[in-house]
């Protein structure tokens, strides 16, 4: 039985599952727009222009409770019109297509092949894999496709990360989470066929989108603005370590930025899964007048793992150390995150490897105070502290996972069940799309035709590591004209 058959049985069974995770999802998908509609490219006599294809969607403006089970349709459902004429702006404000819950993820039959698509250009590079902005050449919906190829993965001993990240993305389904469409296989490569976040990457190194935090004044963001998106992630995180993951590589360049400007996680090769979850718990927030928050912590508490993963300077110092991590690492990631967004360099990074692990083990977070550093609340200090505490079973997030986060008194004013409604603070610039304009240029130093790839060898009668690999593709709710 697949993860997603086990998954979508124990939802059915155990109510609490089934309320936390519409609560986790219906707390966030209430939004100014659908992440999740593929651009499509329309062809008019002398120019290509993007336009949204859905005719009508509904959101849900709803006051879950936890554990009755009765959340996803108990709201307000609002039909929002297509917009008659397209426009930039109204891709941002009208267009819906999805609705989000638990079991709105239809899997079928792969219906794709790789000759499905033509290629448009490079969008991305890993160590394993490339990253294209590919058009399905019936549809002619604008799609990111990741390309593994198996002879590296091999080679790199990466087989299971790659499984690992497929069925993430086949079993996520949420706001904030990049859009999983097909998954399928050739000879010698592994595709997933993903939403396209034209916005491309949050923030990156130095060669940036021009509306990334690199390029904004002094290169960070203000208070109210990283609490957007810390709010944003922290919506994501939940709700992946609700479904018993730990996603372990938090960082910018894995925060994609959707047309909307509201984020979308990516890149889940390094994520780790509990199998099979636990039950999420309930419990009691400190005052009367707010509900009962879910404890996320439960559903991945039976997992500890030792892999030194991560991204150098947002290394968590029980990964350093090697004694094993749980989902905590999740929350220290947020905190280095939050710090980047607010002054523009991690906390921690020293003259090399080994001076930023010694400061990430030994050394107190400081906040800059020379003239000119920004300065920020000291609840934001605060809740910065509390994420960047060494010793994993103090942090903030520790006890009841995001509902400590949550409830930390620097996202008080976070309107956590309108999240989608904030207008976000960054609007990428609109194209049509294929000209990828919020993307560096890349170039491709092996040429890599999703149509005709090289060959591997493999030995005669070896077994065949990627046999199990799920072809499938994915329906999900408002997309039955796809
Ligand atoms: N859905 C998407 N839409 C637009 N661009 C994307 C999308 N997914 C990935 N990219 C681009 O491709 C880059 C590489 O993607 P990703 O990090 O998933 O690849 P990877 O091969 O797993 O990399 P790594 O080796 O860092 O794990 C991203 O940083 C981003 O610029």
């Amino acid at each position: 039985m697949s993860f997603v058959n086990i998954f979508l049985s124990r939802v059915a069974s155990t109510p609490n599952t089934k309320a936390a995770l519409d609560d986790a999802i219906n707390n966030t998908q209430n939004k100014t727009s659908d992440p999740n509609g593929s651009p499509v490219l329309a062809k008019s006599n002398s120019s290509i222009h993007s336009t949204m294809t859905t005719s009508s969607m509904t959101t849900t403006a709803t006051g879950t409770t936890v554990g009755n089970g009765s959340s996803l349709n108990g709201g307000l459902h609002l039909n929002i019109p297509k917009s008659p004429n397209g426009s930039a702006l109204d891709l941002r404000r009208g267009a819906f297509r999805r609705t989000y819950s638990s079991n709105s993820i239809k899997k079928k039959t792969i219906e794709v092949t790789p000759s499905s698509f033509v290629k448009i250009r490079l969008l991305g590079k890993g160590d394993v894999g490339k990253v294209y902005l590919v058009r399905q050449k019936d549809t002619d919906r604008l799609y990111a496709m990741k390309v593994l190829s198996k002879k590296e993965m091999i080679k790199r001993n990466k087989i299971k990360r790659a499984f690992a990240e497929q069925e993430i993305l086949a079993t996520s389904n949420h706001p904030f989470i990049v859009t999983l469409y097909h998954s399928f296989q050739s000879e010698d490569y592994l595709y997933l066929c993903m939403e396209y976040c034209m916005g491309g990457e949050f923030f990156r190194g130095k060669s940036s989108a021009r509306f990334s935090l690199q390029t904004r004044p002094g290169k960070y963001l203000q208070e109210e603005d990283a609490k957007f998106y810390a709010a944003e992630v922290i919506a994501a995180l939940e709700y992946l370590h609700l479904m018993g993951f730990i996603y372990r590589d938090l960082k910018p360049e894995n925060i994609l930025l959707h047309q909307t400007g509201h984020i979308m996680l990516t890149d889940f090769d390094l994520s780790k899964q509990s199998s099979p979850a636990g039950e999420p718990t309930v419990v009691k927030t400190g005052s009367p007048s707010m509900p009962p928050a879910i404890d996320t912590k439960s559903c991945i508490a039976n997992l500890r793992t030792n892999s030194f993963v991560g991204t150098e300077e947002y290394i968590a110092p029980e990964v350093i150390k090697g004694c094993g991590h749980t989902s905590a690492v999740d929350w220290w990631t947020l905190g280095i995150l939050m710090y980047e967004m607010l002054f523009g360099v991690t906390p921690f990074k020293g003259k090399d490897r080994n001076a930023t692990f010694q400061s990430i083990l030994h050394t107190d977070v400081q906040f800059p105070d020379h003239p000119g550093a920004q300065p920020i609340s000291s609840l934001c200090k605060s809740v910065i502290r509390k994420l960047l505490i060494k010793d994993d079973q103090l942090r903030l997030g520790s006890k009841a996972g995001a509902s400590d986060v949550k409830s930390h008194p620097f996202f008080k004013t976070t309107n956590w069940a309108l999240l989608r409604h904030l207008p976000p603070p960054i609007i990428p610039q609109t194209s049509f799309g294929a000209d990828a304009i919020n993307f560096r240029q890349m170039h491709e130093s092996v040429s890599l035709d999703i149509e005709g790839e090289e060959l591997v060898h493999q030995h005669p009668g070896a077994k065949n590591p990627f046999a199990n690999f799920s072809s499938v593709t994915l329906h999900h709710d408002g997309d039955d004209d796809m």
